[in-house]
């Protein structure tokens, strides 16, 4: 194209796009106005106006979010069709609803992603804007279907990869490549595992997959809404606005830590209680521990009556124990039949020693009263009452779990390890997360007081909605016509009731979280290798219809009770029945880290493929060892050589050493990283799924040495940088790192300009 034919197509571009800016405006306009009109709406119940509110605040919002990069494409068809794509969708209401602009995740706007020279999929060609604000700067053509022409074009995807990180990830939904694309529009709903090695896009594709499904099942899936694990809070605020940025909000973000709700927990337990705590294994002790609490008096206990003394001993204890656990319900739900029983035998051998010499029970009549009153006074046994309470007390998970940890006496009785063992018992870490879980269900819920307190609340309310009806019939007359109306359709005083009840008024997000029971109808699965068998029952059962994004590493794992491969870790769920796509290309690191992160990997991993890097950045890596006094001085230098630049930059370092912030906390200046706060040092644990412009990797021989999967643990902390490595080492450098090229001292003056 000529110069001057360019610059006549680009004005043309600019007009188009503005003039899509212009409808989205007048489209936010109207949808403002709805917005307002909500808000002051009368005619509708709370409930409904407040659903009503949320709606038009949701759409208000998605048309907010979709002002940042509205268009970024345009596709040609051979059939000299021309399509624009955007976030959102914009139509003509005047010309059969035509669009102006697609969907990135309309069918129609596929071949923008997946057209290659070799496969057109009907397109003549693809041009990629760039925008700035709302103005595009300029654009990029790639012609399709002429064989020869390299393939896509990677202006776009260069220049996104290469920009300086900000707060936080971003979308992606301009330069989407094709196996991306494939993963994100998948229609399996079942179970998809995604595996890539670091800065493959794991992270990125699941997160546009939630939005694409979102966008195709979007009644099914906002009414239950979407869950997204990941591995610690530091995590999830990274990936947090990518959703919002897409227009979508019915996503709970969690880490296995949050599962319960009212917990919040980032405590790791050592590597061998983990693996301990996180095999299915547990659920034999989490059975016994339950059985343990359910006992027998060591010696009788004299029952004292008004008439005589009876006593509870083992064997009748342990007749309505039977008869408790045959029911087979949970503990706490099985607690009032043995009580009955226990109160119905005693009432028996009381009725029998009161009776003795005059009573028999063929006198069944006389039998039947004396029993009755002596029922009556062991329902009143205050002393009773607490025996049965200690023989079958009622539990809750944390009630249970911790006096089990406590003692070894209850470890040893439910079969468990004694490396169980902790003195605080209500210590949590992230391991007792899914035991808890389990306990919830096992345990259940003895909820016979509450359900006749709310039948009593349900009664007092229909009482008091029927003296409203009352009160309504006495002044038909007064009344004018709607609200006539509204009375004459109200059949029964329970219906008018159940409106003065107070709705919840949570949005989805909140709910779910907060609600054990709540089931997802998608669940996305980040850094999945991390999660212990324990971890996946307790996701399994939030998600009865089993739609899971899962995506990870296996390369990457760290925790001793992660997975060692995905089939064994989801037949109990679904057998065979998933599905697996990899990921090739890693985006994120350059291919001069890469190639030195790759050789770390073929040490410890020699049979894992590292990804393909997208670009190299033509700088290399570096080390420098320090002696102990230096290593305060050489980060200092490199916190201070990065404040001058642009973009994100992080220390790692070994866990334990001071200053360094545990596994799941956000990172706080600390150690040697207090003099400047946007460097906290971190150990890489709390660097998973985190990208970083420049990475100092501090003393990697121990970050090897620290742990079961140290090598995991530092091929990690490589692969966090976008643009630029540094190691400083104290003890010799691992052999797997000498590709690093060797780095002096930097003048004291000036910056290392190594980097
Ligand atoms: N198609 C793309 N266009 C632009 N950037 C992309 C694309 N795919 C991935 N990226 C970028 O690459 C980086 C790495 O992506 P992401 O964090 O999803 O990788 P990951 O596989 O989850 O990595 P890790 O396993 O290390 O956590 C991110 O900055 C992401 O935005």
């Amino acid at each position: 194209m000529s110069n001057q034919g360019y610059d006549e197509e680009l004005r043309e571009e600019r007009a188009y796009v503005a003039a899509l800016y212009e409808r989205l405006d007048r489209e936010r306009a109207v949808a403002q106005a709805r917005y307002h009109g909500a808000l002051g709406q009368t005619a509708l119940t709370p409930g409904e106006r407040e659903t009503d509110v949320r709606c038009r605040s949701r759409e208000a919002a998605r048309l907010d979010f979709a002002d940042n990069g509205l268009c970024f494409g345009r596709l040609d068809a051979l059939s000299g069709e021309t399509s624009y794509i955007g976030r959102i969708g914009l139509f003509d209401a005047e010309n059969d609803y035509e669009p102006f602009l697609l969907d990135w995740r309309a069918p129609a706007a596929r071949p923008f992603y997946v057209a290659t020279a070799a496969t057109p999929e009907n397109m003549r060609r693809r041009r990629q804007f760039h925008t700035m604000g709302r103005r595009v700067l300029d654009f990029t053509d790639e012609v399709l279907g002429r064989p020869g022409d390299a393939g896509r074009g990677d202006a776009a995807l260069l220049a996104a990869v290469n920009a300086p990180r900000g707060e936080g990830m971003r979308d992606i939904v301009a330069t989407i490549q094709a196996e991306q694309d494939e993963i994100i529009r998948l229609g399996h709903s079942g179970v998809l595992v995604v595996e890539g090695g670091p800065g493959t896009g794991k992270t990125a594709v699941a997160l546009h997959r939630v939005a694409y499904l979102l966008y195709t099942h979007r009644e099914r899936m906002s009414r239950t809404g979407v869950l997204v694990v990941g591995p610690s809070p530091l995590f999830l605020d990274h990936i947090g606005r990518v959703l919002p940025s897409l227009g979508e909000s019915d996503v709970v973000f969690l880490t296995t830590g949050d599962l319960v709700p009212g917990l919040s927990v980032t405590a790791e337990d050592p590597p061998e209680v983990a693996r301990l705590k996180g095999s299915l294994k547990i659920l034999d002790v989490l059975d016994a521990a339950v059985a343990d609490r359910q006992r027998v008096p060591g010696e009788p206990v004299p029952v004292e009556l008004g008439d005589v003394t009876v006593e509870l001993d083992a064997g009748l204890a342990d007749e309505a124990r039977r008869e408790a656990r045959r029911s087979g319900l949970p503990h706490n739900e099985a607690r009032p039949i043995f009580r009955k029983h226990v109160l119905a035998l005693v009432a028996e051998r009381a009725v029998a020693k009161i009776g003795e010499g005059w009573l028999t029970r063929e006198d069944r009549g006389a039998w039947a009263d004396l029993r009755a009153d002596v029922l009556d006074e062991l329902r009143e046994h205050e002393e009773l009452d607490a025996t049965l309470d200690a023989l079958w007390p009622e539990l809750t998970p944390e009630t249970l779990l911790g006096p089990l940890y406590m003692s070894p006496r209850r470890l040893e009785a439910a079969g468990a390890d004694p490396a169980l063992f902790r003195a605080d018992g209500s210590a949590w870490t992230v391991s007792d997360v899914p035991l808890l879980d389990e306990l919830a269900g096992l345990l259940g819920r003895d909820d016979s007081a509450e359900r006749v307190a709310a039948r009593r609340r349900a009664e007092e309310e229909a009482e008091y909605a029927a003296g409203v009806m009352d009160v309504m019939k006495l002044d038909r007359e007064e009344l004018d016509e709607d609200v006539m109306l509204v009375a004459e359709n109200l059949l029964h005083a329970e219906d008018l009731a159940e409106r003065f009840v107070e709705r919840d008024t949570r949005d989805l997000a909140e709910r779910a979280a907060a609600d054990r029971d709540w089931t997802y109808g998608h669940v996305v699965v980040d850094e999945a290798q991390e999660l212990s068998e324990m971890d996946w029952r307790a996701l399994m059962r939030r998600c009865p219809s089993r739609s899971f994004t899962i995506v990870g590493d296996l390369a990457q794992r760290r925790s001793a009770a992660g997975a060692t491969a995905w089939g064994p870790v989801l037949a109990p769920y679904v057998g065979d029945r998933w599905q697996y796509r990899e990921l090739t290309v890693n985006y994120r690191t350059p291919a001069e880290i890469m190639t030195v992160a790759g050789a770390l990997l073929a040490q410890f991993a020699p049979d894992v493929r590292p990804p393909e890097s997208v670009r190299a950045c033509g700088v290399r890596p570096w080390s420098r060892r320090v002696a102990d006094g230096e290593l305060p001085g050489a980060i200092d230098d490199f916190v201070r050589d990065e404040a001058g630049r642009e973009g994100t930059s992080v220390v790692i370092g070994p866990p334990g050493v001071p200053g360094t912030v545990t596994t799941g906390a956000a990172p706080r200046a600390g150690g040697f990283a207090t003099r400047n706060p946007r460097n906290p040092w971190i150990p890489p644990s709390a660097a998973k799924g985190l990208e970083f412009d420049a990475v100092l990797v501090v003393d990697p021989a121990r970050i090897l040495a620290g742990g079961p999967r140290g090598a995991a643990e530092l091929y990690v902390a490589l692969t966090r940088a976008t643009q630029r490595l540094g190691v400083l080492h104290r003890d010799p450098l691992p052999a797997a790192l000498t590709g690093l090229a060797e780095a002096g001292a930097p003048a004291r003056a000036g910056h290392r300009r190594l980097l």
